[in-house]
């Protein structure tokens, strides 16, 4: 079975996974799903639950679509019960990919001497294919075609005694971005890869504790934050206390900077900064580095809102709304055939008019990837009127895939590698077209000296070609990296 792909979807920067756990409550599962719901932005090909009961063992559902429209049944969800339980939504980033098999979908199980466990991955190993190769040169039969199944059979062939030794043991063995929650019959496991690229949250919840990818999905169960798990930390929680231990060598951490543009949604907080306050700050850097005059300052709903109202404030030009977005529009909707969609016909945004008409607009939006959407949105404005339009977009330009855990289009793709910022604005049509700086960037998320091109505070490999892991996988199959200048 697959999945109807909705057309704007096609040419979206993909989303990631999303990860939740928690031990130590009576109906587990029913709080993950509440958890995977909050989540849902993270990843909407397929979810699933994992729940362990000491008279019934390990139950396990994994589904295609969304949270709301597979784990809200209740004949489901009781065939889910106990006090432990970890779920997954995902994206794809290895395997197969749009297409999902239900055998790539998490969280993954599985059977070891001494007890079964589950584990959900939200990021993307470098070397999996080339970990693939080895494992099943050895005798492993793969059972997916995720990478996550490598840390599996890296587990089955380690000769510790206890489940969380053998994951250590096998997390040293793979390489680039893992945040993972994971449990076995009576304990629920955290651990982030030791750059820490992808987020991962700790919280308390009455006697329990609880795992997600992010704040706000503690905020939807009403748990309370506790921490971060930190890079390179695992975490080991049962319903007497939480240990933690440092499997690998310490690095210096490169969070993903793009889930602050981006991917993590704007109630959630990290780092110590709420997403929405580094997301107007951007704006506010937009403004002071790419000003010009005009009468209103226009989101590009809904993820360039928070940097427009920035620019707004900053520039003091009105903010409008002056595209709407249809709320209902999700990955579901029926496909309008071809000659309807010809016809020019608008499922996600929509202009405006009565606003637009006559004015000078900057619109500001989170990122230009392909460019498609701008390109729509320019005609769009053109169409209602508008006297002049300026792109300003609260990322740098996007010149590079990702490895660790988004699916971004090969290099062939992405506008910003193949076209100068001039040739970007002509293709686009509008009449100007500016990027937030990366030390802007930098500056909006707490790092007041910019970055430090020695040492960078964060993984922004998609704008610099810096990767601070060497995608092995992706060189093998032909990627190059930037030749240092
Ligand atoms: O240059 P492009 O290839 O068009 O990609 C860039 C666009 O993709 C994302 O939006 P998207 O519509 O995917 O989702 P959103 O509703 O979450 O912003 C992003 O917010 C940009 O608007
Ligand atoms: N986007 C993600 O974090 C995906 C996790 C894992 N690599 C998968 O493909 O299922
Ligand atoms: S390459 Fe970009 S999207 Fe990927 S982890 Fe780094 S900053 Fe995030
Ligand atoms: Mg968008």
């Amino acid at each position: 079975m697959s999945l109807p792909v909705h057309q704007s979807d096609d040419d979206k920067l993909r989303e990631e996974c999303g990860v939740f756990g928690i031990i130590g409550v009576q109906e587990a599962a029913n709080f993950v799903a509440l958890g995977l719901h909050a989540l849902q932005h993270r990843g909407q090909e397929a979810a699933g639950i994992v729940a362990y009961d000491p008279k019934q063992g390990f139950a396990s559902e994994r589904r295609f679509g969304y949270v709301r429209d597979n784990f809200t049944s209740a004949s489901l969800m009781e065939t889910l019960p106990g006090e432990l339980a970890i779920g997954h939504v995902r994206y794809s980033t290895a395997g197969s990919k749009g297409g999902t098999q239900i055998r790539d979908v998490q969280p993954l199980f599985a059977e070891f001497a001494m007890g079964g466990a589950a584990i959900a991955h939200n990021g993307n190993l470098t070397n999996a294919n080339a970990l693939r190769e080895e494992l099943i040169g050895r005798g492993s039969i793969f059972q997916s075609s995720s990478d996550t199944e490598c840390i599996i059979h890296l587990m089955a062939r380690s000769m510790q005694r206890s489940i969380p030794e053998r994951m250590k043991d096998a997390l040293r063995l793979v390489e680039g971005a893992f945040s993972i929650v994971a449990m076995t019959r009576s304990k629920l496991i955290g651990v982030r890869d030791p750059l820490g690229v992808r987020p991962l949250m700790l919280g308390r919840l009455s006697d329990g504790w609880v795992l997600a990818s992010e704040t706000c999905a503690l905020d939807i169960i009403g748990a309370e934050f506790v921490r971060e798990i930190e890079p390179g930390e695992m975490v080991i929680c049962t319903p007497q206390g939480v240990e933690s231990a440092f499997p690998f060598p310490r690095r210096q951490p490169r969070f993903c900077v793009f889930e602050k543009i981006y991917f993590s949604r704007p109630d959630s907080v990290i780092g110590g900064q709420s997403v929405y306050e580094t997301r107007r700050r951007i704006g506010v850097e937009l403004a002071r580095e790419a000003p010009v005059e005009a009468d209103l300052v226009c989101p590009v709903p809904d993820s360039g809102t928070p940097a427009a109202i920035g620019y707004s404030q900053e520039s003091g030009i009105p903010y409008a709304m002056g595209i709407i977005r249809n709320q209902y529009v999700g990955r579901t909707f029926i496909e309008p055939s071809e000659q309807i969609r010809n016809m020019g016909v608008r499922l996600k945004l929509n202009v405006n008019r009565a606003l637009i008409a006559g004015k000078r607009v900057i619109l500001v939006d989170d990122s230009v990837v392909r460019g498609t959407t701008s390109r729509k949105i320019r005609e769009m404005l053109e169409d209602a009127g508008a006297a002049e339009v300026h792109f300003r977009i609260a990322s740098p330009p996007t010149m590079w895939p990702c490895f660790y855990g988004v699916d971004t289009p090969d290099r062939s793709k992405l506008l910003a590698a193949n076209m100068s910022d001039e040739e970007m604005r002509d293709y686009v049509g509008v009449d100007s077209l500016k990027f937030v700086s990366l030390d802007g960037l930098y500056r909006a998320c707490e790092q007041e000296g910019g970055r430090n091109p020695a040492q960078p505070q964060f993984c922004d490999a998609c704008f610099s070609g810096d990767y601070p892991v060497r995608p092995s996988d992706g060189i093998q199959r032909g990627f190059k990296l930037k030749v240092p200048a």
